[in-house]
């Protein structure tokens, strides 16, 4: 089947994080922190942030970690994402701090801590990677 769809995009284009308007802070393969201005777009009718960004959120600093991490080996992508809210946001700053749980030969377990500018934990969420070898 052929598709007009791009296989590779460049690596300074995505989509997700223009969309949130989320900037990353630190990138490391052992620490990736995020600070999100939460935009009035991302709220949902009750007025409080979608459950769908907190999940973004999560995948995006544990896949940045990950990556960091599996480096030149090859590329990561996600395999399962769960991720719990915990306290409703209206606006504000929030924090976005992803840590490794696990780094195996095939796979990496990343948990990832939303706080407020409290230091309230809003949303807490684990993602399992999958480590693609570039050959
Ligand atoms: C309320 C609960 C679910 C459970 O709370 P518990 O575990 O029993 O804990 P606790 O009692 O300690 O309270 C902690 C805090 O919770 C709040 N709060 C508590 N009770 C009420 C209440 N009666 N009414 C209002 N707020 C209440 C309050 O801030 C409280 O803090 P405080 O004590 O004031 O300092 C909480 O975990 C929560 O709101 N999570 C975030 C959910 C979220 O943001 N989901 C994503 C968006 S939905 C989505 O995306 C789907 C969708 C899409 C489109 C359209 C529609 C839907």
């Amino acid at each position: 089947m052929t598709s007009d769809v791009p296989q590779a995009l460049p690596e300074h284009v995505d989509g997700v994080q223009d969309f949130l308007g989320f900037t990353f802070v630190e990138s490391t393969p052992d620490r990736v922190e995020v600070v999100w201005d939460v935009p009035d777009r991302v709220r949902q009718k009750q007025g409080i942030v979608h459950g769908g960004a907190y999940c973004a959120l999560v995948e995006a600093a544990a896949s940045r970690g990950a990556a960091r991490w599996w480096g030149d080996r090859g590329k990561v992508v996600g395999v399962s994402n769960s991720t719990d809210f915990l306290r409703p946001v209206r606006t504000g700053r929030l924090s976005v701090v992803a840590t490794p749980v696990a780094r195996g030969r095939t796979q990496q377990l990343w948990e990832v801590a939303i706080t407020d500018s409290e230091s309230r934990l809003v949303a807490t969420g684990r993602v399992r990677l999958q480590n693609l070898r570039a050959d």
